[in-house]
């Protein structure tokens, strides 16, 4: 059974405003990413998960209960980042450890202050003065800090600096090697590439894609750039490309005697014969990335919805 469950989620909040019949599920000891730009509708899927928000149409379920009708629960297990962080500033970090160590229930801090040490903490401050590096480091002890088996963080590394932003990503690695189950909200492709195990794009509200991380970065076929020392091997080699119905010829630039060309890897032996005979400058491999795949969406002058890449697209 999956640990969370989004079926047909659909809040609308007016002018194409919210989300709409979104579906996609976390199985055990995956990382999810859920991957969106600013408003696509990431938060407004997240509150749903954790309880905050009743569905207007369809339910999101964790660990089979049902987030609405079992909030507190779901709130009280999971292990929740939110994105934007609301700390009571009369507090200091310390206070709002202890805090929330109270509700959790913890007795022992012994893992709570090696998460303090992991993430260089210094919590001792008023929240008033903190800085928004600081605030999220609290967040992310204290949403740790109770060692929960399912965690849903929502843009988990805004405000962090980029030696914290690797330090996370090697953190979130650790926590899944111990068996966690994440589903982690966010516009950075570096992140959500570095650790999940499956994606889903979202995009106005709707799911546009979901797919298996791996089936990207393995993909069958690959592109390749070519460039030619003589115009002559240049143009027979357009000529003689005609004729070979695995490559596909994506671009040919005469003035730079360049080309561009998709291959299945099974083919690979084919086209390396093939150059045996001209004179080649250079022969590289244009690597497909997961913001090349997801710009293919976003990409408001391409009508391609992404078509280009079929087998990567595994829909839920
Ligand atoms: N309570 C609300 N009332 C009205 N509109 C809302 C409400 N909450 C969210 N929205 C709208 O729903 C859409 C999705 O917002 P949401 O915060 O879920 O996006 P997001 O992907 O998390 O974006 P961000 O990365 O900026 O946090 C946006 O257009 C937002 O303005």
């Amino acid at each position: 059974m999956p640990i969370i469950e989004i079926e047909h989620l659909t809040k609308d909040y007016g002018h194409s405003r919210g989300i709409f019949d979104v579906s996609f599920s976390v199985e055990a000891g995956e990382v999810y990413g859920f991957l969106g730009p600013n408003g696509a509708g990431k938060t407004t899927t997240i509150r749903h998960i954790m309880g905050f928000s009743r569905p207007q149409r369809g339910r999101t379920l964790v660990h089979g209960l049902n987030s609405w009708e079992r909030a507190s629960d779901i709130q009280r297990e999971l292990g929740y980042l939110p994105g934007e962080i609301a700390l009571p500033e009369s507090l200091t970090g310390t206070d709002f450890i202890k805090m929330m160590a109270d509700l959790r229930g913890i007795k022992d801090m012994k893992h709570t202050k090696a998460l303090i040490n992991k993430f260089e903490l210094d919590p001792s401050g008023s929240l008033k003065r903190m800085s928004l590096g600081m605030k999220r480091k609290l967040a992310i002890v204290t949403a740790f800090m109770h060692d929960p088996a399912i965690l849903v963080l929502d843009e988990p590394t805004s405000g962090l600096d980029p030696i914290m932003q690797t330090f996370f990503i090697e953190f979130i690695k650790e926590e899944k090697k111990r068996g966690k189950t994440i589903l982690i909200s966010s516009h950075i492709f570096s992140e959500i590439d570095a650790t999940c195990d499956k994606i889903s794009i979202i995009k106005e509200g709707r799911l546009i894609s979901s797919f298996v991380a791996d089936d990207l970065r393995h993909n069958k076929s690959k592109t390749y750039e070519i460039e030619f020392i003589t115009e002559e091997a240049f143009t027979r080699f357009g000529v003689e490309l005609m004729s070979i119905q695995q490559i596909e010829v994506l671009t040919l630039t005469p003035h730079k005697l360049q080309t561009t060309l998709r291959i299945n890897d099974a083919d690979i032996n084919s086209l390396i014969s093939l150059l045996a005979d001209y004179e080649v400058k250079f022969f590289s491999e244009i690597k497909f990335t997961l913001e090349d795949y997801f710009m293919k969406f976003y990409d408001r002058n391409s009508n391609d919805a992404g078509g280009a890449i079929p087998d990567v697209l595994h829909r839920n």
